[in-house]
């Protein structure tokens, strides 16, 4: 009697398709209308994995052209003395033009603003243009974990645990021990000349301008879900030069399985203005 009850509750926790820890345990009871039903795993996808990888070329590739138009630019500028000497660095860095491209190239913008939720800290909010249904809104940064790999130092105290469905963990906590952690494994996976992931994350100005999921709040009965997460395991295809825009890192050098990434997908058409939330919770039957 004992035991089938018993692993009911195990097998209801384990289908958990994501858990904010603790978080998620004070909060379930009072927005179980928000739980995400999903029949089975394979159908948790919204789009195919190749439209996400579209949008990220996409705008990956107009940051790196930005970039270097920036350097280009300042650097004759410089020799024309209209840049003062050291700020050159400063503007190929501008958050503005970062912002511009990705208006650009997905036709808006997003950034970290107080959230409109009392206490709940910041939020992520449309800045500019328009968000198509089914568009790649926001990147999940952070160091990733198997399954099998301790983090328990890293999640004391930490609600940005984020757990994807095979119980693959992304830690995107931007301070303490988290990110010490993410910066070594970062420099640690440098290849020569190309940077395997971007650190710029941890800091108030990503270089990505999508790698601030992290910090998109939970819905709740009053504010529906606009978002929802979806694994992206980066493919043997993508280009070694846009890594360096990819905020994410294997904690272990020896993971023997491609880059696991999660983005932030649309659930429908969100206008300038709007609050981006997501759902914290997702039972896959
Ligand atoms: C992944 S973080 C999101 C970023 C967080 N807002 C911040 O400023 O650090 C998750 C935490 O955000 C807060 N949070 C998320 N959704 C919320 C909601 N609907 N109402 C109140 N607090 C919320 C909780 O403190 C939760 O532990």
């Amino acid at each position: 009697m004992f035991k089938p009850a018993f692993q009911r509750l195990r097998d209801i926790w384990r289908s958990y398709r994501h858990r904010f820890v603790p978080w998620v345990v004070l909060n379930l009871s009072k927005n179980e209308k928000t739980l995400r039903k999903v029949t089975e795993r394979c159908r948790d996808k919204v789009v195919p994995d190749e439209e996400v990888l579209q949008s990220l070329l996409k705008l990956f590739s107009a940051l790196i052209r930005s970039h270097g138009a920036d350097h280009r630019e300042l650097r004759a500028a410089h020799f024309t003395k209209e840049v003062p000497c050291g700020e050159e660095e400063q503007h190929a860095e501008n958050p503005v033009c970062r912002h511009d491209a990705m208006l650009r190239c997905l036709g808006f913008c997003i950034d970290r603003q107080p959230s409109t939720l009392p206490s709940a800290g910041t939020g992520v909010f449309v800045t500019k243009g328009f968000v198509p249904g089914g568009a790649t809104v926001a990147m999940y940064p952070g160091t990733v974990y198997q399954a099998y790999e301790p983090i328990l130092l890293q999640s004391i105290s930490n609600p940005f645990v984020f757990r994807c469905i095979d119980g693959v963990l992304v830690d995107g906590k931007d301070k303490g021990i988290s990110r010490m952690v993410f910066r070594s494994c970062s420099g640690r996976d440098r290849l020569g000349p190309f940077m395997m992931s971007d650190t710029s994350w941890l800091t108030a100005t990503p270089h990505n301008p999508l790698a601030v999921g992290q910090y998109v709040n939970n819905c709740s009965n009053e504010r529906p879900a606009n978002v929802c997460y979806q694994e992206y395991d980066v493919p043997d295809k993508f280009p070694i030069e846009l890594y360096q825009y990819l905020p994410n890192v294997n904690y272990s050098q020896d993971t023997r399985r491609p880059l696991r990434c999660v983005v932030l997908v649309s659930l429908r058409d969100i206008e300038a203005g709007e609050e981006l939330f997501s759902n914290y919770f997702t039972i896959v039957h």
